[in-house]
């Protein structure tokens, strides 16, 4: 069983939820990403989601995008985020690192190169944002080969042949983004969200995680309580944007923020 597995698996016989936090790896330094990871660790998240920075993130909004060009203007690789999962690996073997990313810098290292490296630093899951679908058919092997979990994105408007087919190429979860857009939008429709949550409940039996506009407890439990776990990614990045230099303060912020998201989870917890 991978590690995402595991997680997912306990927190569901805990009748719990999944906290999922999305960060830009390299922001506001190379230096501080692992320290926020840990730092999320011990606000009570159960999986970490990872950005590889990219010069062109299409499907991010302006948040998640400024944060891109800050981590590459700090110089962060793919090389460099994977030698951060590996830094953070020497204190954390339990908290599943998901790494997020644009094909582009994947393809440019190799996939199966990059595959091989992202094993060794304790990755455990892949999400390409642009990976299309008929070449997921042979990117996501080379990755579940190695035990890497793929992880996919749906869409409100991804049709049911199309689920399930992309659920059979994917393990530990797949990612159910709450409307059509870009990351870092204010408003999610819950009512719509579970509608769709529950019919693709039907349609495989991976868990699923929502993201896309979840930015306070009360958001997040209300997704929680349709779904197996939510992503939380820009209200986080926007976090870092205001705190990149004081990085005691910007920790107490981040806690500040997920400290609550976890109790309103918890809560629904039977
Ligand atoms: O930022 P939001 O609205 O909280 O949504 C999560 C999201 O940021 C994260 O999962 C993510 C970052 N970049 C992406 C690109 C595509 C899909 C998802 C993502």
């Amino acid at each position: 069983m991978s590690r995402i597995e595991g997680v997912l698996q306990t927190l569901k016989g805990q009748g719990r939820k999944a906290l999922i936090p999305f960060i830009t790896a390299g922001d506001p330094h190379p230096d501080e990403t692992v320290g926020l990871m840990h730092a999320m660790v011990d606000a009570g998240v159960d999986i970490i989601e990872l950005g590889v920075p990219f010069s062109d993130p299409m499907a991010d909004g302006p948040v998640i995008q400024l944060a891109c060009e800050r981590a590459l203007k700090h110089g962060t690789s793919l090389r460099g985020v994977l030698a951060m999962v590996s830094e953070f690996r020497k204190t954390n073997n339990t908290t599943p690192v998901v790494l997020m990313g644009y094909l582009n810098p994947i393809e440019a290292m190799g996939y199966e190169a990059f595959a091989d490296a992202a094993v060794k630093a304790g990755v455990d899951g892949i999400l390409t944002v642009d990976l299309p679908p008929e070449e997921a058919e042979q990117i996501a092997p080379l990755f579940a080969q190695r035990g890497l979990d793929p992880i996919f994105l749906l869409a409100p408007t991804t049709t049911d042949e199309r689920i399930r087919a992309i659920a059979d190429h994917s393990s530990g979860y797949v990612y159910y983004v709450s409307f059509n857009g870009v990351t870092g939008a204010a408003k999610i429709n819950v009512d719509e969200v579970a509608a769709k949550v529950a019919h693709i409940h039907k349609l495989t039996a991976l868990p699923v995680g929502v993201g896309f506009g979840i930015r306070d407890a009360e958001t997040a439990a209300a997704v929680g309580r349709v779904s197996d776990g939510v992503i939380v990614g820009s209200v986080l990045v926007d976090t870092i944007a205001g705190n990149q230099t004081d990085i005691v303060a910007l920790k107490r912020a981040l806690t500040d923020l997920l400290n609550p998201m976890r109790e309103a989870l918890d809560s629904l917890a039977s």
